[in-house]
């Protein structure tokens, strides 16, 4: 028996969510460039639930359905407001928070498909009013419901500010939305679906995969990639630092990919938007040392730029607090996690590989008196 370290190349499910072939990126055979340049969020989610793009009317009632079902229970607002603010994670606060909205959910333990499906779109209706109340709560002010004639991107957006968005605001968010929302089996999918292939319930699946996403190697680089360019300053200290990252041996954030080797499909467009947004408020040195990076690091490692790089300018552009970056993506992915722990449930079988023992053999047992 012999084991690949980190799993890599190994096909451990088939699925019929999303793809990625030969660097190309498809959400049920969607390309993902097509998606991104005209879907909205909330198609992209029916799509990944349903494995069919909505029709008009089964689209507006979805949205209806999302909307109404934005509100969270008081008990979890006042819980996060009895936190100390000043030193928890926005991803901690979301994992407790999501694993609470379980204790509140009567149907929380119901198996059944149709019970299950009404749990997925409780969660990824709650998920973004969590993320908004906690960010609100720490600067003192009170959490904001949701607006009806607002789509989930522009919600999210007027729950976090309390103003409503501008349209390029919206149309940047609702495109890093759909950029974000499913990505075959990463890292914190696998965890959802290894969480549920035991018929634990949703809501245990989601609270296991955020904490996968929580970490740096995941989704939790976008948070990093904006404190290394706060750190990094200026266009002209790029090179030197980056040189000197690399001289210590430490990983460049945003950078390399498990799966891409010549390119993430997705960066283009987050390029694209930082590049607009970064221009538009005057911040463009974010982009331009962006830029560098991505360059210098193509050519002297030979890695691409990954989701997460070029999107860490955008949401700094957005006006958007760095911590909540991940809660974001969060927001986004929990419809992949839906729509994989959905379809784990529906053709289940125990997730359960096996470890080449590498430890000690042979060992005789001494009482602990004579140890
Ligand atoms: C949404 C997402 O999850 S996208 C990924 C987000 N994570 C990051 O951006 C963190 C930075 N990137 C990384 O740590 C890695 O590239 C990962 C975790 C994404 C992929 O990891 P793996 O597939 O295990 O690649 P691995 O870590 O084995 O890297 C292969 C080689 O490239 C190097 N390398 C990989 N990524 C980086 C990086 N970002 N900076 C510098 N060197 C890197 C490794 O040090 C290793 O070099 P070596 O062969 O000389 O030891
Ligand atoms: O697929 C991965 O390993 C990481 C990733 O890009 C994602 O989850 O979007």
């Amino acid at each position: 028996m012999s084991s690949t370290k980190g799993l890599e190349g190994i096909t451990a499910t088939e699925s019929s969510i999303s793809s990625i072939i030969d660097d190309k990126l498809t959400y049920v055979g969607y390309d993902i460039d097509d998606l991104a340049e005209n879907s909205s969020f909330e198609e992209v989610i029916y799509l990944l639930w349903n494995q069919k793009l909505p029709k008009l009317d089964e689209l507006n009632e979805f949205k209806t359905e999302l909307i109404s079902n934005m509100d969270v229970p008081k008990e979890i607002i006042d819980h996060l407001k009895s936190y100390d603010l000043s030193t928890v994670h926005p991803m901690a606060a979301l994992r407790t928070a999501v694993s609470m909205l379980g204790l509140f959910d009567s149907e929380a333990d119901v198996m059944d498909e149709a019970a299950n499906k009404r749990k997925a779109l409780r969660l990824q209706a709650k998920i973004p009013t969590v993320v908004t109340a906690f960010a609100r709560i720490r600067k003192g002010e009170d959490p904001i419901s949701p607006k009806n004639e607002l789509s989930f991107a522009a919600n999210f957006l007027y729950m976090l500010n309390g103003k409503e968005p501008e349209d390029i605001e919206v149309e940047a968010f609702n495109k890093a939305l759909v950029l974000h929302a499913d990505h075959e089996l990463n890292a914190s999918t696998f965890t959802a679906r290894v969480c549920v292939a035991t018929l634990s319930d949703v809501y245990s699946g989601v609270t296991a995969a955020i904490s996968a996403l929580k970490g740096p190697l995941h989704g939790g680089a976008n948070e990093r990639v904006m404190a290394m360019l706060t750190e990094i300053g200026s266009v002209e200290n790029a090179i030197p630092a980056i040189e000197k990252k690399l001289e210590n041996k430490e990983k460049i954030m945003g950078m390399g990919h498990r799966v891409y080797r010549n390119g993430d499909p997705r960066a283009k467009f987050l390029r694209e938007m930082s590049r607009e947004l970064t221009e538009l408020t005057g911040q463009s040195k974010y982009y331009d040392m962006s830029v560098k990076i991505e360059e210098y690091i193509k050519e002297n490692k030979g890695l691409p730029a990954n989701v997460d790089f070029y999107s860490a300018s955008v949401y700094h552009s957005l006006g958007i607090e760095h911590d909540i970056f991940t809660p974001i993506f969060a927001v986004s992915r929990v419809s992949g996690w839906l729509a994989h722990i959905l379809e784990q449930y529906s053709n289940n079988r125990l997730i359960r590989p096996r470890a080449e023992y590498a430890g000690p053999k042979g060992q005789t047992y001494t009482p602990v008196e004579e140890r």
